[in-house]
This record gives structure tokens, C-alpha cells and sequence, in this order.
């Protein structure tokens, strides 16, 4: 291959990986492969300068530019990071700054700023007159994806400031990340729903804020840390003090900042971090090093695609080798089976790793796994251990590939393969226990019909004692017959009953979801509740009705219809209606209803200048809050007014729940 036509096919690749990466958040190669195509790129075109060209990926910044969001221009570009992985390129690097600056042989006679470069998705807000105005994303570093709706849901970002001395018109840059905790919770919660587990929580932030329902944007638990300060009016001259000054002004921005003055130092906090960085609460793929004083950064300026004065240095992704003890294959609620490789327990990013789930066959079959193998166990930027490889020199003699199962290790049924997909599924839908339970707990799950005092071990246990068989049967239960199981105490039994009636009140769109229908998800049912009005409506809606429902597609109507045709299921709708579970919408008119606030619970204290309580009340609900009494662990926010209760205030402020003034709350739901 010549050197353009290997130039021309990195171009290539790199922009198809760019695009899966920073739009579809789903990429297919891992950070360091993607590093080594775009060095062999860059060297390419060092070395056939005729050949370069200013649009190619080596160039430019990789755009996130995505459908659905209004573009706007950055005042200043956005742009990357020059990437090392070493302490000599780091090294290297305050070399080439002090010998442009003219400091050659004093070694940082102008100290760095050492700072965590957080492994999420990079952000733009600008506030006005200490209100925040806009929210945009890097896009193409030219301009970016108004996405300031989603941003407004964050709750550690102040969207007005307290009295301070911040300029009139400024932007502060930082990085929208999510949250291990939050993270593995909604990990959980799309393996429960069968859904693509997100890789990282990098993808799983980039793809939350470019969603386009900003409720569901709510929910999800995203942060904020920033990084960088840009005014015509800065405080300081220098960047350290500016970000403590962003800090005072309410900025989350990291503790782990620091004022390095010499390479010592630069070593010192590398070894540290590389280590303590597994207790932050955040994903982090490396440090940043940057040049402290502002007017040296000026002099040091920029290449098209990143600041001279900032360095990344990223840290490498963890392997391990453990021995394979058995695949094992689980069922799902939907029937899908999953591989899981069982290994004997390895430390790997200070977590024991006991189990990688395999995903599906043809991943089995292209690693070409054997009996005990063993396995190369990964984690990167990424909590979940992927199975990389196998070490074949070390494989036992004669032993055999690892086979799929031909029949559900569960009930025996033979597996079916879908069409055009890689797993394989039981199709014994109403008589395979995983799958059975898997619908009863996914029934009284906390997004569904929220049945508290039923966790996922009492549905086991329910059903195997013949008290509950399927979803309506938890309408049939007592006291007595709760307490003939010697698990369930008077508590628990209690509690359970109290689940099952406040159930009643759960609004018919999660109702709908909590049916199991393959496909329909919590954002769809949702669509077609208030689409159809009532079950009855969508038991009888032809294919057409339903592909005329938004986001309804001929494989969803289809498993609507599939599923309303088996009578038992029908039978099952019957039997929750005549318990009292609500199978339609209420009537109310909702032309000016919106979901900034769903989910959230909202506690209302005090007195208010702009509106009555039960305007504010109504708000909430029109933007889909809940109202509620009493400030608990669960609550949101509490919306206070003057003459707050002391009590109140306190227990708040224990609780950690934000508390913010009408003017905030009327901002939040675009009516400031
Ligand atoms: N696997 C793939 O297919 C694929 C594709 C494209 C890019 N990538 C990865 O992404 C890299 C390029 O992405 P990039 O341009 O976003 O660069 P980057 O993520 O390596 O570094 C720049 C970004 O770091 C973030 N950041 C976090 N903390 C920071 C701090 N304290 N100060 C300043 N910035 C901070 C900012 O968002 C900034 O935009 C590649 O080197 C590669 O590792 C991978
Ligand atoms: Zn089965």
C-alpha cells in the first residue's frame, strides 16, 4: 500500500470511529487502538507533507454535532488535548513550553496546574448578569449543540449565582460526567429491561445530555466538574486563582487541583492520582497539565486542534489473566440468553473480578474461548470487565471449545435464534421460571408499579410458594397467607399489602410499561399511553394506528399486537382492572404541560412573593413533580419561601436536598 492509500484508509477510519464515538456513543475499537491509528496518521503526513490536509481527522477536533439541537457558535473554539502516556512525553512537553517562553535550563520558573481530567463529555456554559444563559457542547470546536434544556437539569450546576464578584459576561468550561453509583444503578436497570448496557460512563454521559426529553435527562444523576475560566474580565491573571474564584461563585470544581513547581512535583502527583483516582466517585482517564500563568498560555498559544499550553496524561488500561472455571448461561425476562464466563477471582482497578458477562455467541466464538482457558480481563476508563483475549500458549492439552447451549439451561426448551440478531432466545415465554419471575419483579419495580416490601428475592419466594404465579395474582394476597411463609414477618407482610394498594394509583403510562411487552420501554409506553388514552384502545389498534403513534415502528406494533393476541394476557388485563390498577389516562387538558420536572419530588415551604402555594403546587404538577409534605431522603428539591420552618431548613440541609428560591424554581421551568 503507497503511503496515500494508507493515508486515505486512516482518514477513513478514523472519521467512521470519530462518528461512533462522539455521536452514537458506541464505539467499536478501544482508546489506545484509536491513539495508535491517528499516530501512525499524524506521522504519515509529518513525513509526506504534500500529501496533508487541514480537513483531515489528525487536524480537527471530533465533532458531536448530532440531529434535534439548535447549533451555536463558540465565542472561543473548543478544542482536544494533546495526549501523552508517559512521564518522559510529559516531560518533554514542559521542555518545548519553557523553551518557547525563553526559560530554557530553569525548569518551571512558572508553576503548573496539575488537574484530573474527568471521563466524560465536555461542556460550555455562559451566565449573564450571574444567570446562566446557554449550555453548549464542544460539537466541531467551531460550534456546538445547544443543549442548555438538559444542562438546566443538573443539580450541582447553579443556574443563578450567589452575589459575588463574577464578571457580567462570562463562560466556564468543564466536563458532564456521570456518576459510578449512577452509572452501574442505570447499568442495572437496561440489563434488567434487556437494553445495551452502556460501555462507560463517558458514552452513557455524552448520550444522555444529547437526549431529547429532558426529564428523562433528570433522572439520570449527571455532575459537573470545571476547568477552565474565559471572560474579557477575568479576576485573576492566572488560572489556579480563577478556578478557586469559579468556586466561591458555586462551581464544582476538583479538590484534586494543584500548584506543581517542579518535575519532582509532576512525578509525585502522577503516581499519586494513578493510584486515588480509584476512590473518586467519578470515571477519570487521566491528569491534565497546564501552564498557570494566563499571559504565558497567550504566548504559547494553540495548533488547530489543541492549547500548547495544556498537556493530557492518560493512564493505561488495566489487563489481568485468570483462568476461566465454567461459561454459565443466564435467562432473561425477555428469554435472552447471556453468556457469563465465571473466572477465579482477580484484583483488577482495585475491585475483585469474579464474572464477565460474554454478551452473546458470536463474541464466544471470536475469542474462541476453550474449557479453563486463560482469559485477559480488562478495565479501562470502563467499570464492567470485558474478556479481551485468551493466552493459548497457556491452554490444557485436548480441551474443548466452549459451546453455546442448543436448549434454555432453565426449563429445557430448544433456544431460537432471531433473525439478523446475535442471541439466542427461550421461547417458552409463559412457562420458563427466569423469565416468569424476571416479569414479576420487573412488575414492581421502582419505575413500574413501585410495589414497596417486594424486592426481587420475595418475588422468588412468592412464586415458588404457589402465592404469586403472575402479575395479577399480587392483588389476590393476605395477611394469613403472607404470613404462612416463615420469611415474611408481620412487617414485611404489611408492607407488601400497603405496596399492592398504593399500586392502584400508579398512572396507567407505567402500568403499561410494567406489562412486559417486549420492546415497549419506559419513553414508549409513555408515548402510547397518552397516544391511546386507555388499554382498550391499544388492545384493538390495527398495525397502521399504531405505527401512527410517535416512535412506533413496525417491530413494536407487531409486539403489541403479538402480545395482545395471547388470550391469557388479555385474561391478565381483565383481572388488574377488576383489582383496581388504572388502565387509562385521566382526562385533564394538558396543552400546556411539560416533563422538565417528572419524577422529581418537590417539598414547598414558606411564603412566596411571585406566586400563591397552590400555584406553585400546581406548577409542579403541570411539569410533571410531585407535591409532597414532608422532606425525606427521597425528596428533590424543597421550593422555599420566607419564614421557612427552622426545622425544616435543618433537616434539609442534613439531608443535603437543595433548596432553591422561587426565582430559581421559575427559571427551572422556563417561566423566569
Ligand atoms: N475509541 C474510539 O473509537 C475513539 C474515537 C474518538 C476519540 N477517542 C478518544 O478520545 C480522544 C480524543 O478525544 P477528545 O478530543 O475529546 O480529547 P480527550 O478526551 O483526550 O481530551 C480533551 C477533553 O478532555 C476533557 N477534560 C477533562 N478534564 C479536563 C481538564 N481538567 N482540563 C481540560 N480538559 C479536560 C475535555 O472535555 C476536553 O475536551 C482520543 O485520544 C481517544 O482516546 C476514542
Ligand atoms: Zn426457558
Amino acid at each position: 500500500m503507497t503511503p496515500s492509500e494508507r493515508i486515505k484508509e486512516l482518514r477513513e477510519q478514523l472519521n467512521r470511529h470519530n462518528r461512533l464515538y462522539y455521536v452514537e456513543n458506541a464505539p467499536e475499537i478501544d482508546d489506545r487502538q484509536y491513539d495508535m491509528l491517528m499516530k501512525e496518521l499524524e506521522k504519515l503526513e509529518h513525513d509526506n507533507p504534500d500529501l496533508d490536509d487541514p480537513l483531515s481527522p489528525s487536524h480537527r477536533v471530533g465533532s458531536d454535532l448530532s440531529k434535534g439541537f439548535t447549533q451555536v457558535t463558540h465565542s472561543r473554539p473548543m478544542l482536544s488535548l494533546g495526549n501523552t502516556y508517559s512521564l518522559e512525553e510529559v516531560n518533554d512537553w514542559i521542555d518545548r513550553c519553557n523553551d518557547s517562553l525563553g526559560n530554557s535550563g530553569g525548569l518551571l520558573s512558572v508553576p503548573l496546574v496539575g488537574e484530573m481530567k474527568y471521563d466524560g463529555t465536555s461542556i460550555s456554559l455562559t451566565y449573564e448578569h450571574g444567570r446562566l444563559v446557554r449550555a453548549v457542547t464542544r460539537g466541531d470546536g467551531e460550534k456546538g449543540d445547544d443543549v442548555t434544556l438538559n444542562v438546566k437539569t443538573i443539580r450541582s450546576i447553579p443556574l443563578v449565582l450567589p452575589t459575588g464578584d463574577w464578571p457580567e459576561t462570562f463562560e466556564i468550561r468543564g466536563e458532564i460526567v456521570l456518576p459510578w453509583k449512577e452509572f452501574d444503578r442505570l447499568n442495572e436497570e437496561r440489563a434488567f429491561n434487556e437494553e445495551p448496557l452502556f460501555a462507560n460512563p463517558r458514552n452513557a454521559a455524552a448520550g444522555t445530555l444529547k437526549m431529547l426529553d429532558s426529564s428523562i435527562v433528570a433522572k439520570r444523576g449527571l455532575d459537573a466538574y470545571f476547568y477552565y475560566l474565559l471572560s474579557d474580565e477575568l479576576p485573576v491573571d492566572n488560572h489556579y486563582e480563577n478556578m478557586l474564584k469559579a468556586r466561591e461563585w458555586g462551581f464544582k470544581v476538583s479538590d484534586v487541583m494543584t500548584l506543581l513547581h517542579s518535575a519532582q512535583e509532576v512525578d509525585d502527583f502522577i503516581n499519586r492520582w494513578d493510584i486515588e483516582r480509584r476512590n473518586l466517585p467519578v470515571a477519570t482517564d487521566g491528569l491534565v497539565f497546564k501552564v498557570n500563568n494566563l499571559r504565558q498560555q497567550l504566548n504559547l498559544g494553540y495548533t488547530a486542534k489543541s492549547p500548547r499550553w495544556a498537556i493530557a496524561y492518560k493512564f493505561a488500561a488495566e489487563r489481568a489473566q485468570t483462568r476461566l472455571r465454567e461459561v454459565s448461561f443466564e435467562v432473561g425476562r425477555m428469554g435472552v440468553i447471556t453468556p457469563v464466563a465465571n473466572l477465579d477471582p482477580v484484583l483488577l482497578s482495585g475491585t475483585i473480578v469474579k464474572r464477565a458477562s460474554l454478551h452473546n455467541e458470536d463474541i464466544v466464538k471470536n475469542l474462541d474461548i476453550h474449557e479453563h482457558d486463560m482469559l485477559y480481563v480488562e478495565k479501562g476508563g470502563e467499570i464492567i470487565p470485558k474478556i479481551t483475549g485468551v493466552d493459548t500458549d497457556a491452554r490444557e492439552a485436548g480441551s474443548r471449545p466452549v459451546e453455546f447451549v442448543t436448549h434454555c439451561p432453565d426449563c429445557g426448551t430448544r433456544l431460537i435464534r432471531i433473525p439478523g440478531e446475535a442471541a439466542w432466545l427461550c421461547p417458552n415465554k409463559y412457562g420458563c421460571r427466569p423469565q416468569i419471575i424476571g416479569r414479576l419483579e420487573h412488575f414492581v419495580g421502582r419505575n413500574m408499579m413501585d410495589i414497596e416490601g417486594v424486592g426481587d428475592e420475595n418475588c422468588s419466594l412468592l412464586y415458588d410458594a404457589g402465592l404469586v404465579k403472575d402479575i395479577a395474582d399480587f392483588y389476590t394476597l393476605t395477611t394469613p397467607a403472607l404470613r404462612e411463609l416463615d420469611r415474611v414477618g408481620p412487617r414485611t407482610a404489611d408492607r407488601i399489602l400497603e405496596g399492592v394498594e398504593a399500586s392502584k394509583s400508579v398512572t396507567f403510562d407505567r402500568v403499561l410499561y410494567a406489562l412486559s411487552i417486549p420492546y415497549v420501554g419506559a419513553t414508549l409506553s409513555r408515548k402510547v399511553a397518552r397516544a391511546a388514552k386507555n388499554i382498550d384502545a391499544i388492545m384493538s389498534m390495527s398495525r397502521e394506528e399504531l405505527i401512527a403513534i410517535d416512535d412506533v415502528g413496525p417491530r413494536i406494533a407487531d409486539s403489541i399486537i403479538e402480545h395482545f393476541a395471547y388470550q391469557p394476557n388479555r385474561v391478565l388485563v381483565e383481572r388488574l382492572r377488576e383489582a383496581g390498577v388504572q388502565m387509562s389516562m385521566p382526562e385533564e387538558d394538558t396543552s400546556d404541560h411539560t416533563t422538565i420536572l417528572d419524577g422529581k419530588s418537590i417539598v414547598i415551604s414558606g411564603v412566596f412573593a411571585l406566586h400563591s402555594r397552590d400555584e406553585y403546587k400546581a406548577l409542579i404538577e403541570k411539569n410533571g413533580g410531585k407535591n409532597v409534605g414532608s422532606i425525606s431522603k427521597k425528596t428533590d428539591y424543597v421550593l422555599a419561601g420566607d419564614n421557612m420552618g427552622p426545622s425544616k431548613l435543618e433537616k434539609a440541609q442534613k439531608l443535603g436536598i437543595p433548596i432553591i428560591n422561587e426565582s430559581q424554581f421559575l427559571e427551572m421551568i422556563g417561566q423566569a
